[in-house]
């Protein structure tokens, strides 16, 4: 029986953020090691390679998502989320705006938005029909060390606005992740501190416990 496409699921928890990489299968393998351990949303990111194998990775990455009935979102590219049917997409200030990836993509599709450490772009990334928007980065990142700092102040001012979903990132860790949690993240997302971890599974079911009763 075909897998279904997951219908506009709410992003909360574990966040994976794929890291850069050439090599499919060790970003398969690594993947499927995030969601055995309780990633609820896989984010394919990649900023180094070219569209035939940027197609070609996000392409198995979403049957391994749909195995596992969890969404893959697509960084920046509506394009190749609309070509191989992703679950959705997510948009920076460098990408398209929500309203286009709404227009462009179907009514069950999930379109998350960065918003940095701006409340009114959030508001705005609401009304136009964001699922859930980003802050951060809450605190220095490797794998994007030039991200806007934000004060986890903001998160609380975030929910008192916003009905939507809210998502921290940058530089977290499972030494610092508790705080972002407590301070009203709905999710974490998390590139290098899982994907670098020794056991990648492991990883993800310590970030998963933190959230334990509260998904
Ligand atoms: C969940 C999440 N939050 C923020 C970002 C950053 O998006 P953007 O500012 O467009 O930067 P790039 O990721 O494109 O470098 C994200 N990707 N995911
Ligand atoms: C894409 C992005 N946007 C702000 S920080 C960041 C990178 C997140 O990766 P890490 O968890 O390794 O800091
Ligand atoms: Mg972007």
């Amino acid at each position: 029986m075909a897998i279904q496409p997951l219908r506009r699921h709410k992003i909360r928890g574990l966040y994976a953020i794929t890291p850069d990489s050439e090599n499919t299968g060790e970003l398969l393998g690594k993947t499927q090691q995030a969601l055995a351990g309780g990633g609820r949303g896989i984010q394919y990111r990649n900023k180094s390679v070219d569209n035939g194998l940027r197609k070609e990775q996000a392409g198995l990455l979403l049957q391994l998502c749909r195995k596992h009935e969890i969404p893959l979102i697509i960084n920046d590219d509506i394009d190749l989320a609309l070509e191989i049917d992703a679950d959705g997409v997510h948009v920076g200030r460098d990408d398209s705006t929500v309203s286009d990836a709404r227009k462009f993509l179907q009514q069950d599709k999930i379109v998350g938005a960065s918003c940095y450490n701006n409340l009114d772009l959030a508001i705005e990334a609401e009304k136009q029909g964001a699922d859930y928007v980003a802050f951060g980065a809450f605190f220095p990142s490797v794998t994007k060390p030039e991200a806007t700092p934000v004060s986890i102040s903001l998160i609380n001012h975030a929910r008192q606005i916003l009905t939507i979903p809210v998502v921290g990132i940058g530089g977290i860790q499972l030494n610092n992740a508790a705080m972002v949690i407590h301070n009203g993240c709905d999710a974490i997302a998390v590139c290098s501190d899982l994907f670098q971890a020794g056991n990648i599974r492991v990883r993800a079911a310590q970030y998963a416990q933190l959230f334990a009763g509260n998904l």
